[in-house]
This record gives C-alpha cells, structure tokens and sequence, in this order.
C-alpha cells in the first residue's frame, strides 16, 4: 500500500525546498512562498476553486525536474504543473497545498531541422513565441487560439490545446514528433525522438499528451512545422436559422478547404459591442453567425467562394455577409469571435465545452437548445465554438444578482441533462479545454466504467504514489 498524500504538511515541503537549494543547485530565487505568488501562480483562468499552494517552484533543467519529482515522491507531496494558466477546467489550479511546478523559466526554443521542418522547445515556450519562430524561417505553426499570448505549449500538450483551426489543422497532438518528460515516478523518457516513422510497438508520446500533468512532466517537445497559408481571405456571414449554419457548412466544404469555420449567436455580439472594441459585422443583427476562411491565393478559388456565398443567399440560408480585402480586415473579423471568451469573462459564465460528430450537430444543438430555454429561462447564455470540427462552446451568463456558488450550484443542476444529451450522441464533455476538476464528474458521460479503470492502471504505472496533479481527471484511491 502506497503512503498517504500529505498534501499540505509544511514540514515536508520545506524539507523538499530545502534540499533543492542545497543538494540540486536551485537558486532560492526559483522558489517562491509569497502570498501573491501562491495566488497568482496557483489558478488557472476558471474561477471554481481558491488557489491554496504551499510553493512555487521554477525549475531550468529536466534534470531539476527529475530532482523535483524524486523529492515529492520520498516527501509525498503532491505536484502540480504550471503552464500560462489559461486553462478552463481547473487542471492546473493548486487548491490543496500542492507544489507548483512552474514552466516559465524553461521557455527556450532549441534545435531547428530545416529538412525535417521540425523545432525543439521547451515547455514553457508561449504559443505565440513558437508562432513567431516558425513565422521567421517562412513557417508556420497551425494551432492557435485567443490566449496564444499567454499559453504555454507544455500546457498545450497536457490538454491537447484545440482552437480555431483544428477543421483543418487538427489538434495540438498532431504536431508533436517528440517530448521529453519526467515520469511520476522520477524516470526520465525521450519518447519517439522526433521521428515520423516509427514502428517500434507503443507510442507513449500520445499517452502523455491530453494527460494534463496526471503522469508527469513535459519539459521538451519536438515540433512539427507547416508551410504558411496564403492569401487568407475571411468571410462573416449573418443568418437566422441554426440549421442554416451547417447548410452553409455543407456548401462550402463541398467545393473549397476551409481553414476555420466558427459560429457564434447575437448575445455573444450584443456583449462584444457593449464592449466596444469590434465593429457590428452588418446593419442588422442576426440570429447566428460564422467566420470561415480559406487561402485564396488564386483568382478562381475567390470566384468559388463568391458563387457559393451567391447560392447561400438564393437558398435563403444566409442574410447578410462580408469578405476581408486586406489582411488588416481580415484581422478585424477575426476579432468578432477570439474576443467573445474574453469578454463574457466578467459575467462569470459557468463553461460547457462539449463536442459530437458534425453529423450530428443539428439534433444535438436542436436538444441542447430544449435543455437550455427550459431550464435556464432567467439566465443568458451565449453559444459560440469552432462548429466545423464539431465543438460547441456553451456559457451561461451569471446574473449580477445571484451569487457565484448559488449560480453554478443552479447550473450543475442541469449539467446532468446537457452530458445524458452529449452522451446519447456519443459525444465528448470536454472537447479541446481538459478535464482537470471541472468536468472531472461528468467524465462517465463520456469514457466507460472500464475505460477509466484502464485510464487509472495507467496513472499508476507512471505515478504509483499519485503525486502528479492528483484530483484532476480522476480521483485515485
Ligand atoms: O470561453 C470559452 O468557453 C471558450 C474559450 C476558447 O476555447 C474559445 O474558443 O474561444
Ligand atoms: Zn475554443
């Protein structure tokens, strides 16, 4: 039997933070036990739980990880890595006494191999910095999303990050060659070494990714590039009917390679022009709209593009639109919909991030909108999400009123009915945002009784004494 998790014994962790200093070269400045510290370094961007950890920790090697790790597991205190805590489930909150692992002083960008369009990083290297490095050696870096400014890819792999361009780029698990990680139980593994062949029998790389910290750490990863895009042209179309939304879905993916396809309703536009920092997209209001774009660097793909939205507006599914002439317009519309989470946040939304089969996103959204006005009468809320990949972000709106646990203890009320829908599709209760503590009850709407049971033989074969970001995902005894 394996010891009990101290979690926040403060002698065990000023024994673990002592022997840093004095045994594994760690600067005293790359801990910290401040109040604001554990505050700022303890959350994530959810608003669920009160951060409580007993440190932070800033390691600059794998091998201080290692050091790390090696401590917790003889002091068994329990763990929790750190990303750019843009995370919205609560997978990197520290809400027990944990030490949290942060990444940021390991935010290097390695090794570039040209001919196999591929980069070594660090984990903490922010989304946005990997952008730009692929950016300058005439790359490109597909995922993306609005927090790439904060993100840090670490934080990427351990949620198997999403975002805009998923329709045609797919998730961020698609472009690791390769990570480096620090086990739970203090090993030290190179998994797959960059290689696109590789037929040598399990692939834990994958394992690890999606794992959200449970396993271990990610301290480097080899990425895979792209060549850029060109002549993005973005098109917002208005129209007032759901099913219309997926019409003109249909239409467009018949004949052209979208690189996004988003949607969002007329009370995510309300908030954002209430805002003030986007333009209203036409005279009018709709009930829906989309953001779809596509590289146009030919004339006749744009030609396409026209007939098609030409056809939507014949058909009656679309209302009203607008195309990008520059880049710069083009940007503009982007805004419309990365600025949507952003700005709800001050509503306090209780979060659904939930995803079926594009197939069955009509009747799905058809159900959900059923659950939804019957049980929510009183309280907004705002559908926005990436709809071409088949992922729908749903927030309810808190009223100023209610208080912040009445008003998500009112929600999780009909939780119940949104994932038995998810479930009857066969659909995800977490898309692309983790489990973390959030959704971590809803998890058997989604994965089976012996899955998670198979999930959980894993999570001790890597971290037999649970040390890894325990609480997140799931609870193990
Ligand atoms: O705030 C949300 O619910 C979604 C955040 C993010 O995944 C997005 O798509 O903007
Ligand atoms: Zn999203």
């Amino acid at each position: 039997m394996t010891a009990p998790i101290i979690c926040n014994n403060t002698a065990a962790v000023q024994a673990i933070l002592d022997s840093l200093v004095t045994q594994h070269q760690f600067d005293p400045a790359q801990i910290r036990t401040d109040l604001e510290s554990l505050e700022h370094w303890g959350k994530d961007w959810t608003k669920h739980f009160a951060p409580a950890p007993s440190a932070i920790v800033f390691p600059k090697t794998t091998e201080q990880v290692q050091a790390l790790v090696l401590l917790a597991n003889e002091h068994h205190v329990v763990l929790t890595p750190s990303g750019g805590r843009t995370g919205l489930s609560a997978g990197a909150v520290a809400a027990n006494g944990e030490i949290v692992v942060s990444m940021d002083k390991m935010n290097q960008i390695g090794t570039f191999y040209p001919a196999d369009r591929m980069v070594e990083i660090e984990a903490g290297v922010v989304t946005e910095q990997l952008q730009a490095f692929a950016e300058s050696h005439d790359l490109y870096y597909p995922v993306d999303f609005a927090s790439a400014g904060s993100s840090q890819m670490g934080g990427n792999i351990g949620t198997n990050a999403g975002g805009i361009k998923v329709i045609r780029y797919g998730m961020t698990r698609q472009w690791i060659m390769g990570l480096t990680v620090v086990t739970g139980k203090g090993d030290i593994l190179q998994l797959n070494r960059g290689m696109v062949k590789n037929a040598t029998g399990y692939d834990l790389r994958h394992l690890f990714i999606g794992s959200e910290g449970t396993l271990g750490l990610v301290t480097h990863a080899q990425i895979k590039l792209e060549r850029p895009p060109q002549d993005l042209t973005v098109m917002v179309l208005g129209m007032d009917n759901f099913s219309d939304v997926m019409n003109v879905l249909s239409a467009f993916q018949a004949k052209i390679d979208l690189t996004a396809f988003e949607f969002f309703d007329s009370v995510a536009i309300d908030k954002l022009m209430a805002h003030g920092q986007v333009q209203e997209p036409f005279e009018s209001r709709t009930k829906f709209y989309t953001l779809l774009e596509f590289e146009a660097p030919y004339e006749p793909i744009m030609d396409k593009a026209m007939a098609i939205f030409e056809d939507c507006m014949e058909q009656g599914w679309v209302v009203d639109g607008v195309m990008s002439q520059s880049i710069a317009q083009a940007q503009e519309l982007w805004k419309l919909r990365e600025y949507i989470s952003e700005t709800i946040s001050v509503f306090t939304p209780y979060k659904n991030d939930v995803s079926v089969l594009i197939t069955h996103v009509p009747a799905f959204i058809n159900d959900i909108d059923h659950i939804v006005s019957t049980n929510y009468p009183d309280f907004e809320v705002c559908w926005f999400g990436h709809i071409g990949d088949g992922n729908l972000h749903l927030n309810i709106l808190k009223p100023e009123t209610l208080s912040k646990d009445d008003f998500f203890a009112a929600c999780q009320v009909v939780n119940k009915y949104v994932f038995e829908t998810v479930q009857k599709y066969g659909g995800s209760v977490s898309a692309e945002h983790g489990v973390g503590m959030t959704k971590k009850p809803y998890l058997h709407y989604s994965r089976s009784e012996t899955e998670i049971e198979y999930l959980k033989e894993i999570k001790k074969v890597f971290d037999p004494n649970n040390i890894m970001n325990r609480g997140k995902i799931f609870d193990v005894e």
